[in-house]
């Protein structure tokens, strides 16, 4: 609001009072911490007030400033209580105005001569700040007072609060300068930039050129001396020679970009600190003395994954990046030439013929599966997607299904209910008597075993199948089985505990309030969170992200979290569609009719474990006589079933033909099948 200049950095840490160190911001501090800062502030005081202990003049003639302590001043006077071998700072403002144009130069002069740093308030900010909110708000409450208001606004002015906050700011961020911009390092250190010229000359280059030539210039004038330049800028193309020599003088190596692809810059540094015997002999380095190297590296470049002895910053925090190069600088010897070593080791054994061999290898892997694979291209934009199915994946053809029931008398036959006998498009959820009447024949030959395994709860899935009595129904993925009608429900066993619902309805109430059309359905063993309403690309990211988060927070408890046709599923450890399998295959194999017939249909991931369990080498050679296995997705999409149907419509028809079959081997109701067929369709 007052143009009052804007600073990156967070505050990471206020210090009150002696042994109490504020967290603010969500910087923890610990012990650490504390006793580095306090020995720094041992021997150094700052002072903050108002107005600087000084007097100045600018003069008209030559323009030049003057300063002396203005030794009326009481700050000044302080001093004389502090010991005398403490660095006493002063930070507070001008009694003068000061063109913004010289403020770095008075700046430098200030801190160098006077040991004070100027805060330099924008006019108009002094005024609110000052004669506004301090005198006419503050002052009154401190003298037990209502405020009065001559000049100012109401009984509360926002304007004036905030130009007290922004004053506020300015000088909180000159203390933290000066608790952080090491002066010991002062004369030591110095930063070469070398700005590679830029492959474009847009407006936004030259802003940031021009910004850097500021910034350094400010820097230098403010810590350099005759004979020392803190920053050295270098503008334009180095050659090849003067680069290696500064990296391998350059005692540390910082490269910040906030993106970059393959940046080789932190590469070339570490071989060049390696060396090679020419430039020892050049530099005088002793043959075989201990190498280091220090690398400070933006977390979001190519290469930071594979520098692990680099320290890893993000660009954003200046903080961050200043404490790391102050880490960097001062690491003892030792763990510089450890570090060194380390890259040494991956950058000298990880080179461009290793990238590429490595290359290769992956892209033979990927593509050996392709030429194996029928491959399909669909979509248009970002929507194109390349399906590879194998060969053997294949159209599931009435006729084999047929043959194999005259061959087979203990069939096993796992529907799955949405999407398999029921259209995902359906508005009523329950099944059309088309459905129940096949149904209901197919159960009817004493040689078929029919169950309809479904994630649905037992309630819907009993009442939309009370007329089907012979139908087995295994509910919530399994964990609720009943053989027929009228027989009882059989629960497997899970952990009776769901006290992790209290952990993860929360969750997915944070997500079905951020995702419109979003809402959670509760089973009796699980918990899904549904998006099939909700805005199509935002309802799937927020499901990836939901799955993550529901995982992180149920990682200690006895459950799993799916993901399904537009849902994500929390239910209980070891509940699966492949149990429910198995657990029907032993009891029909235990009641003497071992399954020689299993066709398996289903179109979710919940249904693949089904496909998985019914094809295993197990389950195989567990029966007397190898069965004829059908496993069927619905719709041709990578799956671990051998067949697909293409849609609900595709099942009725294979489900019409099984029964047409079985009905001509069940004797009596042959004729009334077929024209009940007829009118149903
Ligand atoms: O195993 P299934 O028979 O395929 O059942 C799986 C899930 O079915 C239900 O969700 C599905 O239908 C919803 C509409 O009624 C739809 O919004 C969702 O996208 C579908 O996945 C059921 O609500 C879930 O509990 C089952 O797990």
């Amino acid at each position: 609001m007052f143009n009052s200049p804007q600073t990156p950095r967070r505050i990471p840490r206020v210090m009150n009072v002696p042994g109490t160190v504020s967290e603010v911001d969500g910087f923890k501090t610990n012990a650490g911490d504390f006793d580095a800062l306090s020995s720094e502030c041992c021997g150094k005081k700052i002072i903050v007030a108002n107005f600087l202990p000084l007097q100045a003049q600018k003069d008209i003639k030559s323009g030049r400033w003057s300063f002396g302590f203005d030794e009326d001043s009481l700050l000044l006077q302080m001093k004389d209580g502090i010991a005398s071998d403490t660095d006493v700072v002063y930070v507070g403002s001008l009694k003068v105005d000061v063109d913004p144009s010289e403020q770095d130069e008075v700046s430098g002069r200030l801190l160098k001569e006077f040991n004070c740093v100027p805060t330099f308030l924008p006019p108009d900010l002094q005024k609110y700040f000052y004669h506004g909110f301090c005198k006419q708000y503050l002052w009154s409450l401190f003298h037990y007072m209502l405020p009065m208001f001559p000049d100012y606004g109401n009984r509360f002015d926002r304007f004036l609060w905030q130009a007290y906050l922004s004053a506020n700011k300015i000088f909180a961020d000159k203390i933290m300068e000066l608790l952080r911009q090491q002066p010991e390092l002062q004369g030591k250190v110095v930063l070469v930039q070398i700005l590679n010229p830029a492959r474009s000359n847009g407006k936004d280059v030259q802003e940031a050129r021009r910004e850097i030539y500021q910034s350094t210039q400010r820097i230098n004038d403010v810590f350099g001396c005759p004979g020392y330049e803190p920053v050295v800028l270098i503008d334009g193309r180095v050659p090849f020679y003067e680069k290696t020599a500064y990296y391998a003088c350059a005692e540390c190596c910082i490269v910040n970009a906030v993106r970059d692809g393959m940046n080789l810059v932190p590469y070339k540094y570490i071989v060049c600190r390696q060396g090679t015997s020419k430039m020892d002999e050049a530099l005088q380095i002793a043959a075989g003395s201990p190498r280091m190297s220090m690398l400070v590296v933006s977390e979001f470049i190519g290469c930071s994954p594979s520098l692990s002895g680099a320290i890893r910053v993000n660009p954003w925090n200046v903080d961050a990046v200043a404490d790391a190069l102050n880490m960097a600088i001062t690491m003892p010897d030792v763990e510089k030439q450890l570090r060194h070593e380390k890259h040494y080791r991956y950058v000298s054994s990880h080179d461009v013929a290793y990238w590429a061999r490595s290359f290769m290898q992956d892209l033979e892997r990927a593509c050996k599966e392709h030429y194996r694979k029928n491959c399909w291209g669909f979509g248009f934009g970002m929507s194109f997607r390349i399906l590879s199915l194998s060969p053997s994946f294949r159209h599931l053809s009435v006729g084999d299904i047929i043959s194999a029931h005259g061959r087979t008398c203990r069939r096993a036959i796992y529907l799955d209910y949405d999407g398999t006998v029921v259209p995902h498009s359906s508005i009523p959820k329950s099944p059309s008597p088309e459905v129940i009447l096949v149904l209901n024949i197919l159960c009817r030959d004493p040689k078929n075993t029919v169950f309809i395994v479904s994630g649905r709860g037992q309630n819907s899935l009993s009442d939309w199948f009370a007329q089907c009595e012979n139908i087995g129904i295994a509910a919530e993925h399994g964990c609720f089985i009943r053989w027929s009608r009228t027989s009882e429900w059989e629960t497997i066993p899970v952990a009776a505990d769901f006290g992790w619902k209290r952990i993860a309805e929360p969750v997915m109430k944070l997500y079905t309030e951020a995702t419109d059309g979003s809402y959670i359905e509760t089973k009796e063993s699980s918990l899904v969170w549904h998006h099939q309403d909700a805005y199509p690309d935002f309802g799937s990211r927020q499901a990836k992200e939901l799955l993550d988060h529901l995982e992180s927070v149920l990682a200690n408890e006895p459950v799993v979290v799916k993901r399904g046709r537009q849902i994500v599923e929390v239910k209980p450890q070891g509940v699966t569609k492949g149990l429910v399998t198995e657990k029907i295959l032993s009891t029909m194999t235990s009641n003497g009719k071992p399954p020689d017939f299993v066709l398996c249909i289903g179109d979710d991931r919940s249904d693949e474990d089904m496909f998985e369990s019914i094809s295993n080498a197990a389950y195989i050679s567990s029966l007397p006589v190898p069965p004829e296995i059908f496993a069927c997705t619905v719709g041709q999409k990578p799956s671990k079933a051998r067949y697909y149907l293409d849609d609900t419509i595709d099942v009725l028809k294979l489900l019409k033909s099984l029964a047409a079959a079985s009905s001509s081997t069940t004797s009596t109701s042959h004729t009334k099948t077929e024209v009940s067929f007829e009118s149903c369709a």
